[in-house]
């Protein structure tokens, strides 16, 4: 399976924000996206998952077969706390990532008791997301975007607003649980970039080796 871009342009009223850009990804990656502020991870990460629609270009996903279709399902998103539900349980808030493909809530809530201590979350199954540190909170969503088994998981800024030690470990979660998958990683911290194998970077619309 591989999520293929090609010749992917977005234009915001005069400003051309990507010009251009191809990109394959595959199940197994770890594949940092860098840049300036403003330069349009954001706005790649969201082309690439079917949240934000091309001007040019396109983006689908191709199974083993050689069938194409929309990149929307095979995508899983790791976005900030705000997310999260706050009166819900861990539990919950993790269950909620299966529940896209018609999963039932039961087997959502196996699922996610089974993602959980994956994550370092083992034993605060049962406690209020709104009690938890922000680092803990990280870790919620890194476990909804597991049990929702996407091959692809995208992840815009997931460790912003994490000091450096806590985000050093919510990284190495991420990489860790996301083996099976894509993992692409939107950042401006170098350290989480150099944490992925291929590390690339948007200059002026194009996308670059960095
Ligand atoms: N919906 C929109 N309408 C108009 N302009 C937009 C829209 N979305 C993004 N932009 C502009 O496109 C450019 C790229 O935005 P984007 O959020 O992709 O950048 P980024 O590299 O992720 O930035 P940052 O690192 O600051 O989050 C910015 O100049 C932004 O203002």
């Amino acid at each position: 399976m591989r999520l293929i871009a090609e010749a992917l342009t977005r234009v915001y009223g005069d400003r051309r924000v990507l010009d251009g850009v191809d990109l394959e990804l595959r199940p197994g990656q770890s594949v940092a996206i860098t840049g300036p502020s403003g330069s349009g991870k954001t706005t790649l990460l969201g082309l690439c998952g079917g949240l934000v629609r091309p001007t040019g270009g396109t983006v689908t996903v191709e199974d083993d077969d050689g069938r194409r279709s929309p990149p929307d399902e095979h995508v899983g998103y790791v976005l900030q706390t705000v997310n999260v539900l706050p009166r819900r349980t861990a539990l919950d808030n993790a269950a909620l990532g299966a529940l896209h493909d018609g999963t039932s809530w039961p087997d959502a809530l196996d699922l996610a008791r089974e993602a959980l201590p994956r994550v370092g979350l083992g034993g605060l199954e049962d406690r209020i997301a709104r009690s938890l540190s922000g680092g803990e909170l990280q870790r919620v969503v890194i476990a909804r975007a597991l049990v929702g088994r996407h091959p692809f998981v995208l992840a815009d800024e997931p460790t912003g607003q994490l000091d450096r030690s806590t985000s050093r470990d919510v990284t190495r979660t991420l990489l860790e649980a996301s083996r099976d998958s894509c993992l692409v990683v939107v950042t401006h911290d170098e350290e989480v970039a150099r944490s992925c194998e291929i590390v690339l970077r948007i200059d002026d619309g194009h996308l670059v080796p960095a």
